[in-house]
């Protein structure tokens, strides 16, 4: 019984983790109840056997399907065939009590990327810490490093020393402009909220302040692997780094970096209210001449990575200021820095981190002049656009290797059929909504794009308890690292080596320069797409394993990538994927900040992001050389994106919905500039027309349309209903799901389904459109300020429309004018499906004649593809069987809820 319960257990931790619940049951039959044996079956293939032998297509189809090997392949690089992990210590020095017993703790030296590292003894110091610049470590005695004392003024000529050290440590020529002043005001100790493009620079702005100064320069940083990372270059560049996660109170690098044993240190945010009395110590012996708070977006509730702890960063105002540090000339200077961060968001950061009231504002560009940004409509949560959207892809990395090509053909359509068969009213590829979509596209709020696992309605749940007590809505969760330890590992040190030759060739600094002509771009961008990585963003972590598994099938070197996959996997891929090991990593967002992989081609989202903050800071990975690059996002246009669970206040779910919302509007748009969109997003004045690269530049909008009548045949429903309401007059037939008695209808405001159900209902002309074209016509009217939205919920697009006053003059006065628009990627969905119109103006003509409307009606019919026999979830495998771990587990949440 015992064991049941922890074999149990490890299954439903496995499916967390985006495991399929029948390889997750079939690991635990083979190994036992111990999770990492269950992972390590799982992602090394140890046994052939899987899920085969079950025979049953439901079974294949739901498992993960064997290479021909017997070998899983969820990582090529990484995890098929080959040896099990190389040593954390090819990375790290690790305090001794590092997790998960890794180590073997007799190793003394360590190996950073080839240049040898110091033994955790602190004599070990003399030999190799470097002598940098000025005022600098000279050597250490009995464990203490000896500084210059004096004060290392900047004097005048910090701007020419700075680009010094850039040469010759960096090998770049010079500083970009944005880095020149923001350490133009680092160095009048002013206080500094750095707001510059992906990929251009930001980190340079608070290293090399501790390269001029002998002093040291404190990071905040959110998460190990971005800490990891940037320690690793430094030290590649001759700066001695170190990084201090939480949880590790008595290591003792954190002891050698409170002792002013490292040039940078970089500290998670949890960390810093127990380092305040050390870290003071450490300003009156070193120095220190800079706070820098990385990726500061995080500060903001309204920004896309809320992280708590960034709020408690205030102590660093109130514990290092002149006036409670007296051997402080000065305010130790604050400098903040993001690439993503909307008006809201910045007066937020000032103010929390209770920054000066002379911060210096550095605004750059956020415009990406080399990226490529595209939208492109596809059923993403059912496999079977696997083969279609990725195909491209597999081209690329596997050439013409496409043995499994058929038999995944064959699986993804076995699982599509099982998808149809679960969602009533979805949608196939490039498909429209028929008018019964309409219930799903306003089901908006924690709609789980793709399966749903109903547990249900026998146990009389309602539809969002439901949905809470799904194993999918699990595996839905979001994905983001709430605390920093996104390793497993706590903190580590990167002694400075010194840079090699070919560094000192120096490397221009202007490889993505927003400002350079329009005429030089565009010669930049007729270039072909060169070779590189490829990073997939998916919104589940199911979808993570599913797509690697497709993708290595056909032998790209692909690995999954999210948040409940053991640390030491996450490390690994990081790893691998840095050597270009791996070629395409499927991500959720938990690999979103700090990918500094200069040759990343591709971003692809799979699944619509949950903001545009998240959307331009995911896509901001590609192209960092400055070459071209392209972001696709793939997205189900006749879908309204649903909000992923996740713990928020009233407040933050309204904004959530905002961001969502914003996000689906940027992949409905057909006529604007996608970089112009995104940089007005963050509030920026674009200063080209258009970006030349992306769809919408390189296609050109669709051709306007005149809608005068249907917009004004909808702004008449919508005010008929409103001005009969406040008459008390209204015909209860506009609302065909309430009885016209008053009480029921102040409940229930009409929605868009009911006021287009009307419209059809008396014009006859209109009867075979459907609910997404009229969504996308409403969406147009809410944008130019006809309707605005009635419910008090929040929707991702309007669900209850109500006329605005500029709408019902519009109603009065405007009869004569034409309403020419473009219409949105729904709205042409939609008139795609429906071949028999030329175009929205002649939608209608000939369906007077009762031949024609005969012939149409019959072509419609043919054209409905036959329904494959429907597997209930009562009788087919999504069966409540309390035999099973997933039965068990479901029932368990059952009793939970009750
Ligand atoms: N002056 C410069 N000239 C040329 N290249 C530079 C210069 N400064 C920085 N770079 C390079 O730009 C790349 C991106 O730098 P960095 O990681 O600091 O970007 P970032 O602005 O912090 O991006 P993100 O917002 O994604 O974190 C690095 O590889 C860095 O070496
Ligand atoms: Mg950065």
């Amino acid at each position: 019984m015992e064991k049941s319960v922890a074999c149990d257990g490890t299954v439903e931790k496995l499916i967390e983790m985006g495991f399929e619940s029948c390889a997750a049951e079939q690991a635990v039959k083979e190994v036992g109840p111990s999770l990492d044996k269950a992972v390590d079956y799982l992602l090394n293939g140890s046994s052939s056997r899987n899920c085969e032998g079950s025979g049953a297509m439901t079974s294949s189809s739901e498992c993960f399907t064997s290479s021909k090997s017997g070998k899983r392949m969820l990582s090529g690089s990484a995890y098929s065939g080959r040896k099990r992990q190389s040593s954390i210590l090819e990375h790290f020095r690790l305090p001794r009590s590092v997790k998960r017993g890794m180590l073997s703790s007799d190793v003394s030296d360590v190996l950073v990327s080839g240049s040898k590292v110091l033994p955790l003894s602190v004599n070990g110091c003399e030999e190799s810490c470097v002598s940098v610049d000025c005022g600098k470590v000279e050597n250490a005695v009995d464990g203490l490093p000896v500084w210059c004392k004096e004060e290392v003024g900047f004097g005048l000529d910090w701007e020419e020393r700075a680009n010094r050290v850039l040469r010759e440590r960096f090998g770049y020529s010079s500083l970009k402009g944005f880095q020149k002043e923001a350490l133009a005001a680092w160095a009048a100790h002013q206080d500094c909220l750095v707001l510059a493009a992906t990929g251009s620079g930001k980190s340079l702005c608070f290293q090399i302040p501790a390269l001029l100064t002998g002093k040291v320069v404190v990071v905040i940083s959110p998460l190990i692997s971005l800490m990891h990372d940037q320690c690793l270059k430094l030290s590649k560049h001759g700066v001695s780094a170190c990084f201090l996660g939480s949880g590790q109170p008595d290591s003792s690098v954190e002891k050698k970096a409170m002792r002013g044993m490292y040039d940078i240190i970089y500290v998670c945010p949890e960390t810093i209210s127990r380092l305040i009395k050390p870290l003071q110590g450490l300003a009156e012996s070193r120095g220190i001449t800079l706070f820098a708070i990385d990726e500061v977006h995080c500060v903001s509730k309204w920004g896309h990575n809320f992280r708590p702890s960034y709020r408690q960063l205030s102590v660093l105002r109130e514990n290092f200021s002149a006036c409670n540090l007296k051997f402080l000339k000065f305010n130790i200077p604050l400098m903040a820095l993001t690439a993503t961060a909307t008006i809201p968001v910045r007066g937020d950061v000032l103010k929390v981190l209770s920054m000066s009231k002379e911060t210096k504002v550095v605004l750059t560009s956020f415009f990406r002049p080399n990226l490529r940004f595209s939208v492109k409509h596809c059923r993403t949560s059912s496999p079977s656009s696997y083969g279609k959207n990725l195909s491209h892809l597999i081209g690329i990395y596997a050439g013409k290797k496409r043995s499994n090509e058929k038999k995944w053909s064959s699986i993804a359509e076995e699982l599509d059929d099982c998808s149809d068969s679960s969602a009533d009213n979805s949608i196939s590829d490039g498909d429209v909504s028929s008018p019964n979509d309409m219930n799903r596209i306003e089901d908006d709020c924690c709609d789980v794009d793709g399966d749903e696992l109903n547990l249900t309605k026998e146990n009389g749940l309602t539809a969002s308890r439901e949905k809470e007590m799904s194993i999918e809505y699990l595996e839905n969760d979001v994905d983001v690292f709430h605390i920093v330890d996104d390793w497993d590992v706590a903190c580590g040190e990167f002694i400075g080596q010194s840079p090699c030759k070919d560094q000192y060739i120096c490397k221009s600094s202007e490889t993505v320069d927003p400002s350079s002509k329009i005429e030089d771009r565009s010669k930049l961008l007729q270039a072909p797409l060169e070779e590189g990585a490829t990073i997939i963003y998916v919104p589940t972590r199911k979808q993570t394993l599913s797509i690697t598994e497709y993708l290595c099938g056909f032998g790209v070197k692909a690995a999954a990538y999210n948040a409940s996959l053991p640390k030491s996997h996450l490390r690994q891929v990081h790893k691998e994927f840095h050597e270009n090991l791996i070629q395409v990593v499927v991500a959720t967002v938990a690999f979103g900040m700090g990918i500094d992989k200069s040759n990343i081609r591709r971003i692809i989202h799979y699944g619509w992001p949950q903001s545009l903050e998240a959307y331009y800071q995911e896509a901001g990975r590609a192209g960092r050389d400055g070459k071209l690059a392209e972001c696709v996002l793939y997205a189900n246009l006749s879908r309204t994106p649903s909000l992923l669970p996740s713990k928020r206040s009233e407040a933050q779910t309204k904004h959530a919905f905002k961001m969502l919302s914003d996000c689906f509007r940027y992949g409905m748009n057909t006529s604007c500039c996608r970089a112009k969109t995104l940089v007005e997003y963050f509030g920026e004045d674009f200063s080209y027309e258009k970006c030349l690269l992306c769809d919408v530049c390189v296609n050109g909008p669709p051709e306007m349309q005149d809608l005068k009548e249907e917009a004004d045949i909808l702004m008449k429903v919508i005010a008929a209903y409103h001005l009969s309401e406040q008459n008390h007059s209204f015909d209860s037939s506009y609302d065909g799901k309430c009885n016209d008695t008053k009480s029921q209808r102040a409940v229930q405001k009409p929605n868009l389904r009911m006021f287009v159900t009307k419209i059809k209902e008396q014009y006859q002309k209109f009867w075979t459109t459907d609910q997404l074209w009229w969504q996308g016509l409403a969406r147009i009217m809410e944008g130019k300020g006809y309707i605005r939205e009635g419910d008090e919920k929040s929707h991702v697009q309007i669900k209850c429309p109500e006329p605005t006053k500029l709408g019902l003059d519009y109603l009065e006065y405007d009869r004569e004018q034409p309403l020419s628009v473009y219409p949105e990627a729904d709205m042409q969905l939609s008139v795609n499906k429906h071949k028999s119109y030329s175009s929205f103006a002649e939608w209608g003509k000939g369906w007077a004649d009762p031949e024609i409307r005969r012939q149409r009606l019959e072509r419609k019919q043919s054209n409905r593809k036959p329904r494959k026999p429907r597997r209930t979830r009562k009788s087919g495998k999504m069966k409540l069987d309390f035999k099973t771990a997933r039965g068990r587990i479901a029932a368990k949440l059952f009793s939970k809820q009750k």
